[in-house]
């Protein structure tokens, strides 16, 4: 069984317990009360490389990461730096978060929010909504491309935007197919955790360019931004180098300035 597997088996079981406890209809409820979704397309494109920054305690691959005990004002601090959409991890078992975690960060910043999870059911997409997010995960590797398109279809009837996940030319191949607006190549392979950032650059000429490009993962730093820039990437997202440097606002902020740099091959 690969990780992914063993990561979709524990949110299955999780699942499963929020299910018993909150009803579909509750959640229906719960989201007409959310303020309305904000436009996910939009916040990530226009002029410089958008960073979107993660909350992100723990990972498969390298264990606990920070311990994050205000994601509120972490994301404030992401959002002072220049964020453009503030991913929050609510997977709970591997990556330590949840959707107490979604409500604290929503509560706080006016940019868009992105829940990070493993997706499968619309119920998710619901909880999503239902907990003030703007945007949703979709990782291609972990749904048949049915389920990938009706979940893109029923993600958008509830405003969410899609961020739709790929990791190889097949896999972008299905999300264009599916529909999505915004597609991320993944420079860790899910399935084993390996990360090649040349991943990107194979790949992302498979993306059309009226689609939004989002290279995630590996960002260590501005280096990095721009080399992902330069193969074509409109955003980046960035979880480890956030949480673990000591400055998370000035660490976002000179992403953001290496972004805008005139010297960035951005939108050729
Ligand atoms: O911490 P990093 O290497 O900066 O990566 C962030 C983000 O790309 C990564 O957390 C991620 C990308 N796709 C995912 C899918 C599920 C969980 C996590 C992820």
């Amino acid at each position: 069984m690969s990780v992914l597997d063993e990561i979709i088996e524990g949110v299955r079981e999780d699942l499963a317990e929020r299910q018993s406890r909150v009803s579909l209809d509750e959640l229906k409820e719960r989201a007409a009360k959310a303020p309305q979704a904000k436009d996910g397309v939009a916040a990530l494109k226009g002029d410089g490389i958008k960073v979107i920054c993660e909350v992100k305690r723990s990972s498969p691959s390298k264990g606990a990461l920070a311990a994050i005990a205000d994601p509120a004002g972490l994301a404030a601090d992401y959002e002072a730096g220049g964020a453009s959409v503030i991913s929050v991890l609510t997977e709970q078992r591997r990556f330590g978060g949840s959707l107490a975690d979604l409500d604290a960060v929503r509560a706080k910043v006016d940019i868009p929010v992105l829940r990070k999870d493993f997706i499968f059911s619309s119920y998710q997409l619901w909880e999503a909504r239902a907990h003030g997010a703007d945007l949703a995960l979709l990782i291609v590797a972990a749904l048949e491309q049915e389920a990938l398109v009706s979940l893109i279809e029923r993600a958008e009837s509830i405003g969410l935007t899609p961020l739709v996940e790929a990791h190889d030319e097949e896999e972008v191949e299905r999300a264009v197919a599916a529909g999505a607006k915004i597609v991320g190549v993944n420079a860790r392979n899910l399935k084993t955790l390996e990360v090649d950032r040349g991943n990107f650059t194979r790949i992302a000429p498979e993306i059309p360019d009226h689609l939004v490009k989002v290279a995630e993962s590996g960002v260590r730093g501005p280096h990095d931004l721009i080399a992902y820039a330069n193969d074509g990437a409109d955003a980046v997202l960035v979880g480890e180098s956030l949480v673990t440097g000591k400055d998370p606002k000035t660490a976002v902020a000179d992403l953001v300035a290496a972004g805008t740099h005139p010297a960035i091959r951005h939108g050729r």
